[in-house]
């Protein structure tokens, strides 16, 4: 198995996009299924193609899916891993993993963007989280930024709180994957601090919402093997 960070492109909207991922050397791709508040948002048929070819671990992202809904997604894509931008993950996650043995679940948890503070967003009850979500049966989560003064929880393009999330991460019950306004710019900067298991990114290897970049994603994983190799 890989020992170097995972790096997950989110927000793929193609199936160009997801084989420009692969190229660049990505370990997962994910699409977002039927989030109404998201530009990169699709349908389930119009993902079946993606799924159907895809060439790396495909991850379905999901907000508040009703669960018959959630039993087609499983029949028609089936997904490497659900990833559940709503709390209800550790609530349904024994439940999809009987209907698609050996599926993983994934749980979004959000930390308060750089200088905001707010109740349920502090290390102790972050932590508490990630035990919650493993003894649910959740196989790692994602610590994407939230910005409290307007209630947006992830996909923001903003960077978190990169102290407590390195924290998280020697604290966490399980693997935890750093997202929230990653680019080639500060991605080096990210693992370096953070030294997350993997991470989750999306606008900032983007030409416009929904669009990947095959240079940004090239200046991406450039700028994360130079913070690899600094590991060695
Ligand atoms: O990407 C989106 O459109 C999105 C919308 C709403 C919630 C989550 C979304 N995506 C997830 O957010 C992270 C971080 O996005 P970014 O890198 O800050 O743009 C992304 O990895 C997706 O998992």
């Amino acid at each position: 198995m890989k020992d170097g960070c995972r790096v997950k492109i989110c927000g793929i909207t193609s199936l160009n996009d997801a084989r420009l991922a692969a190229n660049a050397g990505a370990d997962y791709i994910g699409m977002i299924i039927d989030v109404r508040f998201s530009p990169r948002s699709m349908g389930l048929n119009e993902a079946g193609q993606i799924f159907k070819h895809a060439p790396l671990p495909a991850v379905a992202l999901v907000h508040q899916m009703e669960p018959d809904k959630l039993d087609q997604l499983l029949l028609k894509l089936r997904p490497h891993a659900v990833q559940f931008l709503s709390p209800e993950g550790p609530e349904l996650a024994g439940r999809l993993k009987d209907r698609q043995p050996g599926l993983q679940i994934w749980q979004s948890l959000f930390m308060p963007a750089g200088g905001e503070v707010g109740d349920g967003y502090d290390f102790r009850t972050l932590v508490l989280k990630t035990r919650q979500c493993r003894e649910a049966g959740i196989d790692a989560v994602l610590f994407d930024t939230a910005v409290l003064s307007s209630g947006r929880c992830g996909g923001t393009g903003l960077t978190g709180d990169w102290e407590l999330a390195a924290r998280l991460v020697r604290e966490a019950a399980l693997p935890v994957f750093l997202a929230g306004g990653i680019k080639p710019g500060n991605v080096r900067r990210a693992v370096e601090k953070v030294r997350p298991f993997g991470i989750d990114l999306s606008s900032g290897v983007e030409e416009y919402p929904g669009k990947k970049s095959p240079a940004e994603l090239k200046a991406l994983m450039e700028a994360l093997e130079q913070a690899e190799n600094r590991k060695r």
